[in-house]
């Protein structure tokens, strides 16, 4: 019978979808943010529409670079809220609130058997939840602001399995790293990668979106970990709608199927320029760091500022280091419990919930030849500052590399 992907899109195109058929799926929830949602706007009266669909389906952070930084992105950004206030968008969240990905499920967007499509394509951070979700360009974004509904392709499926229990200081993104290594950036593309296995469901809700949030990083249209206790309790008084968990077949048809042990796994960094240039963190221990950056839609969330904290607890950084929580909330959470004032104790520099550096527009670019370790999903050439390299890591390996200025194993700290 289905995978959870076809039977998503079977519910949301009212007919039944197999993998490679073309249908006209009904949208859930549409998210577009500070940097996509001017295209899907200015795309959206090109067509001539007046009224979206329905505005309390559409929600738009201000997350990429915000506050603005220059007049340009200023009046960018003043256009895109006059149109929300126009069209009466309720789920409009303001430069501060957060990541666009962090936004959406803190505020129960993110639900199991729900189709969300978002103009970032991230978007699949949202499959931690059971969800399908997928990122889309400005004008598919028009489209769905105008009608409510977008055409796809029912993507195949590969399974993925991770057996056994992560070891005590190996975390999510080592996890992830380590299968984007094995898969390589293309491995996956235009497939739904299903994640399944202890390893997974021992994952808290962080580190599936963790997961789900890098599953484009293989290609993948989307990453779905099937909904469980955990998933169900992080909705608890957030959802904004009833959900019903969808999962896959015991017969359901998958391309590929891959077994892993997380036994296997060790702290793991993406070196540059290449998601998939994926290393054990000894074989490049000992190169020199600039700056460390921990946050972003990847690694920003409170369990991740946790971990940096306990690493950095009493001590002092040895180079610059920026830590930007996920979301107000995230920072909120931070603050109360204490790790927050560890971390400035420790000589981090905070800075307004968003992306902060990841996209390179602001808030900690990189200088010529300069080298971060950062906890973000991408390393392209050019991603952080047209010269600098970039080694994605865990908050774990980031703070402990910060306290040394070169790339350190969190084990031996
Ligand atoms: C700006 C936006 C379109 C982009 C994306 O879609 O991923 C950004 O979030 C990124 O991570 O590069
Ligand atoms: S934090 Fe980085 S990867 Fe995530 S949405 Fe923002 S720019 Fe994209």
């Amino acid at each position: 019978m289905g995978t959870i992907s076809e039977k998503i899109f079977s519910r949301a195109a009212g007919k039944e979808a197999k993998a490679n058929d073309f249908v006209l799926a009904d949208v859930d929830y549409a998210m577009a943010h500070d940097g996509t949602s001017i295209l899907a706007v200015n795309a959206f009266k090109e067509m001539e529409m007046e009224k979206v669909w329905d505005p309390s389906k559409i929600v738009i952070p201000f997350d990429h670079i915000a506050p603005a930084n220059t007049e340009t992105s200023a009046t960018l950004q003043k256009e895109i809220r006059e149109w929300v206030r126009e069209q009466g968008i309720p789920n409009f969240y303001e430069i501060g609130e957060g990541i666009c990905h962090q936004v959406l499920p803190e505020n129960g967007f993110a639900l199991p058997g729900k189709l969300l499509v978002g103009a970032d394509s991230h978007s699949c951070t949202y499959g931690a939840f059971g969800a399908f979700a997928t990122g889309v360009g400005a004008t598919d974004m028009a489209e769905i602001f105008a009608t409510g509904k977008l055409w796809f392709k029912v993507p195949e499926s590969f399974r993925m399995t991770v057996e056994g229990s992560l070891d005590k200081h190996v975390y999510a993104k080592d996890l992830t790293l380590y299968l984007i290594g094995k898969t390589g950036i293309a491995g996956a593309t235009y497939k739904a990668v299903e994640f399944y296995g202890q390893a997974i469901s021992e994952l808290s809700v962080a580190g599936r979106m963790t997961l789900c949030n890098m599953a484009i990083e293989m290609g993948a249209k989307t990453g779905i970990v099937p909904p469980d206790e955990k998933t169900f309790d992080f909705l608890k008084n957030r959802a904004v709608a009833p959900y019903e968990p969808v999962y896959s077949d015991p017969d359901a048809s998958y391309l590929k199927e891959f077994v892993y042990d997380a036994g296997d796994i060790e702290p793991h960094v993406a070196c540059p320029h290449q998601v998939d240039n994926v290393k054990p963190v000894g074989e490049v221990e000992g190169t020199h760091v600039d700056q460390v950056f921990i946050g972003t839609c990847t690694n920003g969330r409170l369990e991740d500022l946790e971990v940096a904290a306990s690493v950095l607890k009493g001590k002092k950084v040895a180079v610059r280091t920026i830590i930007i929580p996920a979301s107000r909330s995230t920072l909120l959470a931070a603050i109360e419990n204490g790790t927050m004032e560890i971390l400035l104790k420790a000589g981090v520099t905070p800075a307004t919930p968003g992306c902060g550096p990841c996209l390179g527009a602001h808030q900690g670019v990189l200088g010529e030849g300069e080298v971060c370790v950062s906890t973000a999903n991408r390393n392209f050439k050019g991603r952080m500052g047209k010269d600098g390299f970039i080694y994605l890591a865990s908050p774990a390996t980031a703070a402990a590399s910060a306290l040394t200025g070169e790339i350190t194993d969190p084990r031996k700290i």
